[in-house]
């Protein structure tokens, strides 16, 4: 059993938290946000996140999980001290470090033995070098030592803990070998492959990783753009390709664009790092634009079948980034729907979960439904922004009876153009030809 502080109770400190002390360590979870460290002692999970509440649940009650506002003495009752506080953008869209940095001086200043301090947090490289000085220059006592070590977190989202219970891999950075060890150890009960780098590649890889999957992202979406002109079918062609194992399947799905608290942010930082050591990301920089245009594929659909979309009433099923959170950060939504009402439409919003969140980010205008069919009642369009399972099994010739008239514009191609067809529902996704798949989907029903 190690004993383990998690500096930053989010969604990374509390996933990770959580998982560590299934696997058999005592873990505080500390936060300077009483607010959440008052709910999460009362049992109550300030976050949406599919069974995490059994698992905390769990561990709090077998004393393996504690969650306090004291960072200082949570720092000085464990040998592991993780930094999993957000690194959120800037106004100049680099990594804001304030946090990390304050937690680093924290650490310096209640380092009361040896300690081995992880970064969690996703951060531009060098910034373990930066934790090092930090700490060096707090400590109390000069003869204190203590490793840094980088150990990124790949969870996503809606499957946190069975990301972090099956990971892919422990990446962990260090230049100290005896840490690199002790981190690995921890990570021996997840059965996962163990990768030992460097601190600087640790840091780089977590950035890597995810610019890579927003690549793949906005580049299909490019080729869904094409397929649109040229009469090709972007989940035809996203499988085909997908199917070369060197290409690979995932994250080839089509629409709207990545939005999230990592993609958006991290393509930025990294965009900026890139800069900094003088190398002009251009391929990067693309990504970017070619996402931000993507979320105005859904406007430009609307205006191509309805015209003016002044006073039209719009219902708008799905308002997270994707589904299984009420994380709005970075949501498409955030960008559609402001761009609807200021073009005169009236908004009827639906998400099972995050509409809460959403009424803080949303203008006061939208108008919240508790049901799907509640927002599609009377509506001239219902527009599709994420694939909750809700949405998709929703029974479409009902859908179709309660609107104004059966048009939907999907941004996450939830349906069969064949199913849409012989439901005379007017159905404009992304990518795809509607006559061409409609013939393909029927010949194959036949055979
Ligand atoms: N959210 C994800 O899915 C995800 C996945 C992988 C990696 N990451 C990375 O992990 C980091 C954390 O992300 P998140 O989404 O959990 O962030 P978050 O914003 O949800 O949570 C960060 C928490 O840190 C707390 N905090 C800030 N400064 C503190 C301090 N000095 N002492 C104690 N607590 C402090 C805040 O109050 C907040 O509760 C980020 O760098 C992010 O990029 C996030
Ligand atoms: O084929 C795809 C896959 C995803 N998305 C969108 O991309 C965004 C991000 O999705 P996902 O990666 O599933 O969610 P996150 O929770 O943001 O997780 C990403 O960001 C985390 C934070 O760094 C990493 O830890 C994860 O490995 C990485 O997948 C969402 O808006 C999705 O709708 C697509 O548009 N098409």
């Amino acid at each position: 059993m190690k004993k383990i502080t998690v500096i930053g109770t989010g969604y990374v400190g509390l996933v990770s938290g959580a998982c560590f002390s299934e696997i058999g360590n005592r873990v505080i979870c500390c936060d300077v946000d009483a607010r959440k460290i008052d709910l999460l002692k009362k049992g109550e999970i300030p976050i949406y996140e599919p069974g995490l509440d059994q698992l905390v649940e769990k561990n709090t009650e077998r004393g393996m999980l504690l969650f306090t506002t004291e960072v200082g003495e949570a720092i000085e009752a464990s040998d592991i001290i993780y930094i999993a506080v957000g690194t959120p953008m800037s106004e100049t869209g680099e990594a804001d470090m304030r946090y990390v940095m304050s937690a680093a001086k924290k650490i310096g200043e209640h380092l009361n033995g040896y300690k081995i301090i992880v970064n969690k947090s996703t951060v531009p490289v060098g910034t373990g070098e930066l934790v090092r000085e930090v700490v060096q220059a707090n400590k109390r006592n000069p003869w204190t030592q203590f490793d840094v070590v980088s150990n990124p977190e790949f969870l996503r989202e809606g499957s946190a803990i069975s990301d972090c219970m099956n990971m892919d891999r422990a990446v962990i950075g260090s230049d100290s070998e005896a840490a690199r060890e002790i981190i690995a150890e921890l990570h021996a009960p997840f059965r996962t492959r163990i990768f030992k780098t460097d601190l600087e590649s640790a840091e780089m890889i977590k950035y890597a990783a995810n610019t890579f999957l927003a690549t793949k992202i906005s580049f299909i979406n490019a080729i869904a753009n094409i397929c649109e002109r040229v009469g090709a079918d972007v989940t035809d062609v996203a499988e085909g390709m997908g199917l070369d194992s060197r290409i690979g399947s995932k994250f080839l799905q089509a629409g709207i664009g990545y939005g999230g608290s990592c993609f958006p942010k991290d393509t930025y930082a990294l965009a900026h790092i890139a800069d900094k050591a003088g190398y002009d990301f251009e391929l990067l920089k693309s990504v970017i634009r070619t996402n931000q245009r993507q979320r105005l594929v859904v406007l430009d659909k609307l205006r191509g079948t309805l015209g003016s979309l002044a006073g039209k009433q719009i219902a708008v099923l799905g308002l997270a980034f994707k589904p299984d959170t009420d994380d709005m950060r970075y949501a498409p939504s955030l960008t559609i729907i402001p761009e609807l009402l200021k073009q005169g439409a009236g908004v009827r919003a639906y998400d099972p979960i995050a509409a809460v969140t959403a009424r803080r980010e949303l203008p006061e205008s939208v108008h919240y439904c508790d049901s799907i069919e509640q927002a599609v009642t009377g509506a001239d369009v219902c527009v599709i922004l994420t694939e909750w399972k809700e949405v998709l099994q929703m029974d479409m010739a009902r859908l179709k009876k309660l609107m104004n008239q059966p048009l939907i514009v999907d941004g996450r191609n939830c349906f069969s153009l064949a199913a849409m067809q012989e439901l005379g529902i007017q159905y404009h996704s992304v990518g795809r030809r509607p006559v061409h798949a409609a013939e393909r989907d029927r010949q194959s029903v036949n055979f």
